[in-house]
């Protein structure tokens, strides 16, 4: 489904990725974790195209999407979270949502500007398809109209979670979805992604801090540490493999894969 095959990413001396692949298998839900500064953003912004690597390919359902700009690479099914909330005050949640649809909406931007008939009526009609489909999935109904400065931090993450899916991506990215959550916020997330698998059969990439979450959810994970990848299994194979163990070891508890994995 996406295959990202040995990419090298520098900055000046610094080698931020060195012979990266990652490989993602339709319909399953793969994490990739890994120490702080091991890469996983650096690897996540050369797969959505923010980082144009110096070697390496990204292929998205055998298309060769190297070249291809962030927008671009949106068009052809890839949808991103970032980690820090990025929602537009002063507008509610359904108008946050619909934003996310620019590239559904058949119209150009220049009918839209004008907002010809065809605009309204297309966005009418995306509007009750996000409002019956994804606000129903996520169980934002209730909050539908509600400003998003006045949610909760979780609901705030899920109504983010909502817009990437406007366009039904064929492969959801997502950047620490959990990040700064409490338990319960936590817990509903994962099972928000498992339900958006379940019901529309997309793929999901992960990054994650929360070994908890990365061990409850994921059928594969793959471990970078200081950018290059030492091991790949089912969160099974991973929570043992001794270096996997060795790499998180003195960096603090909260990145101790062993010790949350067994949470
Ligand atoms: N824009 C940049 N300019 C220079 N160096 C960078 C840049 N982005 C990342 N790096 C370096 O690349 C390496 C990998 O960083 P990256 O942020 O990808 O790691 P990470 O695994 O996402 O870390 P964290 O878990 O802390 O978010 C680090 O050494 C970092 O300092």
């Amino acid at each position: 489904m996406l295959h990202v095959d040995d990419i090298q990413l520098s900055f000046g001396g610094v080698n931020a990725l060195s012979g990266v692949s990652v490989h993602a298998e339709a319909q399953e839900i793969t994490a990739v974790i890994g120490p702080n500064g091991a890469g996983k953003t650096s690897l996540f912004n050369v797969i959505s195209g923010f980082y144009k690597p110096q070697k390496g390919k990204v292929v998205l359902d055998g298309q060769d999407i190297s070249g291809l700009k962030p927008a671009a690479r949106a068009y052809c099914g890839m949808s991103r979270t970032f980690q820090n909330i990025a929602l537009f005050h002063g507008m509610n949640v359904l108008d946050n949502v619909k934003l996310g649809a620019h590239t559904k909406l058949k119209s150009g931007v220049l009918s839209a500007g004008f907002r010809l008939p065809m605009t309204r009526r297309e966005e009418r009609d995306l509007g009750h398809e996000i409002e019956k489909d994804i606000i129903g999935l996520l169980e934002l109904d209730h909050v539908a109209h509600t400003p998003v400065e006045d949610l909760s931090y979780g609901l705030q993450k899920r109504v983010e979670l909502a817009r990437a899916l406007v366009m039904k991506p064929k492969i959801l990215l997502l950047d620490e979805p959990v990040a700064g959550m409490n338990r319960e916020e936590k817990r509903e997330m994962s099972r928000f992604v498992l339900d958006v698998r379940r019901n529309w059969q997309t793929t999901v990439l992960l990054i994650e801090h929360d070994m908890s979450m990365v061990m409850e959810i994921s059928d594969k994970v793959v471990v970078l540490s200081f950018g290059k990848p030492i091991a790949s299994g089912t969160p099974e194979e991973i929570r043992t493999n001794p270096e996997v163990i060795n790499a998180y070891l003195g960096v603090g508890d909260e990145d101790t894969a062993s010790s949350e994995a067994a949470e």
